[in-house]
């Protein structure tokens, strides 16, 4: 089981100091979404030369042009690309003959996918790497998680691996873990806490547990 950490509220500096108290306890850095917003691809780039032995995860969330964005991402020395459930098969297939090219994973995204069954046994279909269930910041904001939409694709994802985001913390990771997700993603339950290491050590140590 891999952990991933989520950088979504820091720019590039503060995202390399966050990296450099934990990097021993995780797999995987992502630049979120909003990072990207801010500080362009410049941001993977940075991140994969400052920590070349971490894989470096590109959040571009991806809904149209998957060849073409997966291209720029592989380009700025991403390992993974995000791409969401919800678009259509035409996308998720582009960013994966493109990401095939680079040897740069696809993760597919299936916040707010309606038919997530249904969707999931399609996506699984299409080549990806990962399938990951996603509560996003504004849902969490209403009460809501992700597990038992991991149970979910965890019946049904044959072909790539699962992955769980979305407000996972260090009360949460054992629920979690009973899954057997092989991505837990982690974001504010790692960088938005005053010890930073201390949370990813602890993180990862139910992890290696499970
Ligand atoms: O993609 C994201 C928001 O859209 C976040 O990176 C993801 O939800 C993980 O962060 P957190 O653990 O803080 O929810």
């Amino acid at each position: 089981m891999e952990l991933q950490l989520a950088l979504d509220l820091v720019n590039i500096p503060e995202g390399k100091e966050i990296v450099g108290e934990v990097e021993e306890h995780i797999d995987i850095v992502e630049i979120g979404t909003p990072v990207v917003i801010n500080e362009g691809l410049r941001a993977v780039k940075e991140m994969k030369e400052a920590f070349p032995d971490l894989k470096v995860l590109a959040d571009l969330k991806i809904m149209d042009a998957g060849g073409y964005e997966v291209m720029k991402a592989s380009e700025a020395g991403a390992d993974i690309v995000t791409v969401l459930g919800a678009t259509d098969d035409s996308t998720i297939k582009g960013a994966v003959e493109e990401a095939q090219k680079h040897g740069t994973k696809i993760l597919v995204d299936m916040i707010n996918v309606k038919d997530l069954e249904e969707r999931a046994k399609q996506v699984d279909n299409l080549g990806v790497d990962y399938i990951c269930v996603h509560t996003g910041y504004d849902l969490q904001a209403e009460g809501e998680n992700p597990f038992a939409q991991l149970e979910t694709i965890k019946g049904i994802v044959n072909n790539a691996k699962t992955a769980v985001a979305g407000g996972i913390k260090l009360a949460t990771i054992p629920e979690v873990v009973a899954s057997q997700p092989d991505l837990v993603i982690v974001g504010g339950g790692i960088a938005g806490q005053d010890d930073k290491k201390s949370a990813a050590s602890q993180i990862r140590e139910v992890i290696n547990k499970a």
